[in-house]
């Protein structure tokens, strides 16, 4: 793979042979003992890489005698012409000069130097305006730009995970900007605008109350002003909600950006059903991954021990978009795991909100935990058929052994809001509808609706018989049928 630096840029033809392979090998031993610094100022022909000892930190430099006047604290540049030598990030950062274009050209430099390239200074300085080198998706452009990433929701799991996002993008600080960005579908709450309410508490006393959000998440009330400028999307809305937001988002965001569905829902629009990773992919042109897991949001918000699953892409982009949302997510007590497999992990996260469902009617019904247990293990494989018999290289281990699939399971049949309305639903005789109103204070079920979507999924196609749990959950949800009919056709 190749990279093409020939915009308006006749001085570097040789920039053009440069490998991605090469660049990632220097990157990764971008950090240089200081000593090298200390000889910088004398031209090296070295193709020896320099490294530095495990065991040895980076401290400040020591101080240069001379300096330049483009770049003051630089050693000047021999015969015109940079040494060869790798500088370290925290020089970058320390060098006076340091806004964010001096800090690429720095990267810049320290690229071509241990490729071997002398470059002209003027031809330097030209490139720090290489719009094909700093706008491309390759991972050279993501060691170069820090990533700014936006949560496209903001209820109780959007809540959650922008917590998360805020302390990691803290703790990264060379790989993340430091604002989170997070769209907020604006409200009145106690008299004021949420999103005011969130930028001064620090907290959504609405959707996740008692929960501290780091300063650097900032609620916006615009999804396009949430979104602007971000390079990692975080989509993590109610499933009903999606087209209309990215409806919003169509040609307003960044194309070379990477996003992440953590929806748990499908679409079912004239008779056909889709993920949201593919919806996303579709209507906003950017490369979609998705994250799904036994993840009750209050739980990881006070940083009990949970894992969780990114199903990603095929192929170089998929990984580089799952080892940026990794770092982005990944903590001691949310354990982040990958398998190459969105629709698995999506399916799995939409899937089970119906199961749950059932297993919330059976705790309606007094039926005790095996009656449960036989559910769950029902709604598993008929997750698992449903997934592999619509959607094309499912993986059956996504249901057995990850985070998204039985654990995600177990975890909602017991603890969920999914759950907690089904158990009501059977106890009261009220409608999910007006059960969600009353008991979830704004947050919204997923799995009734996704029972009926599924339905009708399934209806189109004549196969609803060939599903009899999922069609004893639309049964009883829609149709009148007794709940204690739940397990008379299984
Ligand atoms: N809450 C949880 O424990 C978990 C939820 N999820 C999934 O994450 C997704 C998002 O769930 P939550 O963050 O919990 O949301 P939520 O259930 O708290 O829903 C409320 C959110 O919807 C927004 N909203 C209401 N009307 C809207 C509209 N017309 N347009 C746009 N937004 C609107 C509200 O402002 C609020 O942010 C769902 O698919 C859910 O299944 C996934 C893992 C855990
Ligand atoms: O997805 C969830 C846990 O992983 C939350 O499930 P509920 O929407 O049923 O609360």
């Amino acid at each position: 793979m190749l990279i093409s630096a020939s915009r308006g840029y006749k001085e570097l033809p040789t920039l053009t042979a440069i490998s991605l392979d090469q660049i990632n090998r220097a990157l990764s031993s971008r950090l240089t003992p200081w000593t090298d610094l200390a000889t910088a100022a004398t031209p090296s022909t070295s193709t020896a890489r320099p490294t530095r000892p495990p065991s040895q930190s980076p401290s400040l430099p020591p101080p240069f005698q001379t300096s330049s006047p483009h770049h003051p604290g630089l050693p000047p540049s021999p015969r015109g012409r940079y040494p060869f030598i790798l500088y370290p990030s925290s020089f970058i950062r320390a060098c006076p000069n340091s806004n964010a274009t001096h800090r690429t050209h720095h990267k810049l430099v320290s690229i071509h130097r241990k490729t071997r390239f002398n470059l002209p200074r003027q031809g330097l300085r030209k490139m720090s305006t290489l719009t094909a080198i700093t706008s491309s998706t390759s991972p050279l452009a993501s060691a170069f730009k820090k990533q700014k990433v936006a949560i496209i929701g903001s209820g109780n799991w959007g809540s959650a995970i922008a917590r998360i996002a805020g302390n990691n993008a803290l703790k990264l600080s060379d790989i993340f900007e430091y604002e989170v960005s997070m769209y907020v579908y604006e409200e009145d709450f106690n008299g004021k605008p949420l999103t005011q309410v969130i930028n001064e508490l620090h907290e959504n006393p609405k959707y996740l109350p008692g929960i501290k959000l780091p300063e650097n998440v900032v609620a916006y009330p615009s999804a396009a002003k949430a979104a602007e400028g971000a390079t990692l999307l975080v989509f993590v809305l109610p499933h009903q909600f999606i087209r209309s937001v990215c409806t919003q988002l169509k040609g307003q965001i960044n194309p070379e950006a990477y996003a992440i569905s953590m929806i748990k829902g499908v679409e079912v629009k004239d008779g056909e059903i889709s993920i949201f990773a593919d919806v996303i992919e579709e209507t906003l042109g950017v490369e979609c991954a998705a994250l799904s897991g036994a993840n009750i949001a209050n739980e990881v918000a006070e940083d009990k021990f949970s894992e969780t699953t990114i199903g990603h892409r095929e192929g170089e982009k998929g990984k580089e978009a799952a080892e940026l949302f990794f770092k982005l997510f990944d903590t001691p007590t949310f354990k982040v795991g990958m398998i190459e497999d969105v629709a698995g992990v999506s399916l799995c996260g939409a899937l089970k909100n119906v199961v749950a469902i059932a297993a919330g009617f059976t705790d309606g019904l007094g039926w005790g935990d095996n009656a449960k247990a036989a559910i769950m293990r029902i709604g598993l494989l008929e997750m698992k058929r449903f997934s592999e018999e619509f959607f094309k290289g499912v993986k059956p281990e996504t249901f057995t052994e990850t985070s998204a699939g039985v654990a995600d399971l177990i975890t909602t049949c017991f603890g969920g809001r999914n759950r907690k309305c089904a158990e009501a639903f059977v106890k009261t005789g009220k409608s999910f509808e007006v059960l969600e109103k009353e008991l979830l204070n704004g947050q919204k079920l997923q799995g009734s609706e996704t029972a009926r979507e599924i339905h009708e999924f399934l209806k189109a196609r004549g196969k609803v018989d060939d599903y009899p749990l999922f069609k004893a959950v639309y049964s009883i949800a829609y149709e009148g049928i007794d709940a204690h009919d739940l397990t008379s056709k299984l």
